[in-house]
């Protein structure tokens, strides 16, 4: 794969929220609080707890992946598309690469087409192909634009075919350790990072959908976990968030006493080809990303309000945290 590493922006513009909140008056109208040093006192161990992470991550970029499955609820929706301008506000670039599986198949099954996976994979065949991008790039992609601009009008969308950003190869699904067709699915074998660091040096928050065309401008159907280590990787991310619809890994799926907090590369190799659907690509995605130079790879909870700052400005962190081979801190990985 080809790539060009170093796409932060240092001096990030500045970006600020769209409302001030309301001053405290003083003077005549006198402001009575209700002591509560308890609560102070939490309040600012919360602000100051986050000042390494701030430091850490601010002026580099970080790709959060949204999940078809974590778009749930009004209340989640609404707490990624703050969280993003968050991260922006705070000086850190976060690049959304979302999902839709589940709103593929929605229209897939409205047209009389049923949805086959293997190996975490959609069976895309070159009727369907169309079905996906229309999905993606035209329902999913200009929603969480939406989201996120009605919090800060800074998302700006875009798909692995605009400006040649994906070149896409044809891959297979691995069922059983074996490779088994799925159609027009693609890997990412090229990524042209020019419209994604376009958008950052001008404080936009690119928002991307996961169909991309092979060298003979075939298109594909890329999977966005893929897809997301991928830009991770070319960008230099600092960090990927996966956001979805399980607390993170579970080493004895579906026992959910068996979380996974912390895993490395070598290990997680060892253990990929026992998973599951849907968690194949997934922490394929995140061990791409730390072969690849990303220093942290985290599965999260999307279906929690604000999982993502947790896991990016809490020392305990959330969810399955993916670290290179040899790390083996868990304390101060946020
Ligand atoms: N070992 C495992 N740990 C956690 N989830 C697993 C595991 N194996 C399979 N899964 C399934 O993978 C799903 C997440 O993948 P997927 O449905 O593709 O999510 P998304 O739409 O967010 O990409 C979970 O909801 C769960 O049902
Ligand atoms: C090849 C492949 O499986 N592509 C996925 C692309 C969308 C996706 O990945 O969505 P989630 O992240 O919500 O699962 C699909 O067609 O469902």
């Amino acid at each position: 794969m080809t790539a060009t590493p170093g796409a932060q922006d240092p001096t990030p513009p500045d970006v600020r929220p769209d409302e001030a909140p309301p001053r405290r008056r003083y003077g005549t109208s006198r402001v009575m609080r209700t002591p509560d040093p308890e609560g102070d006192a939490r309040k600012v161990a919360v602000l100051t707890g986050a000042l390494p992470w701030l430091k850490e991550f601010h002026g580099n970029v970080v790709v959060v992946k949204y999940g078809g499955h974590a778009m749930v609820d009004e209340e989640c929706r609404a707490a990624f598309a703050e969280d993003m301008v968050f991260l922006r506000t705070c000086g850190i670039l976060p690049v959304v690469v979302h999902g839709g599986g589940p709103q593929v198949s929605s229209m897939l099954s409205r047209l009389g087409v049923e949805s086959e996976f293997r190996g975490g994979l959609r069976v895309t065949t070159p009727e369907t192909i169309g079905v996906v991008r229309m999905v993606l790039v035209g329902q999913v992609g200009p929603e969480v634009v939406g989201l996120i601009n009605s919090h800060g009008p800074l998302a700006v969308g875009l798909s692995g075919e605009d400006g040649r950003l994906f070149t896409a190869e044809r891959t297979t699904a691995v069922v059983d350790g074996q490779p088994v067709d799925v159609g027009l699915v693609g890997d990412v074998v090229e990524v042209d990072p020019t419209p994604i660091t376009a958008l950052l040096a001008n404080g936009n928050i690119p928002v991307v959908a996961t169909v991309a065309p092979d060298k003979d401008g075939q298109l594909h159907n890329v999977n966005a976990d893929t897809a997301a280590a991928a830009l991770a990787v070319a960008l230099g991310a600092v960090k990927l968030v996966v956001l979805t619809d399980v607390e993170g890994l579970y080493s004895d799926w579906p026992d959910k006493s068996s979380l996974v907090e912390q895993i490395d590369a070598a290990e997680l190799e060892t253990i990929l080809p026992t998973l599951d659907a849907g968690m194949i690509p997934k922490m394929a995605a995140c061990l791409r990303a730390v072969q690849g130079g990303v220093q942290r790879a985290t599965v999260v909870d999307g279906r929690l309000p604000h999982a993502l700052l947790l896991e990016m400005f809490t020392t305990e962190g959330t969810g399955t945290m993916v670290v290179p081979t040899s790390t083996t801190e868990k304390e101060g990985t946020a």
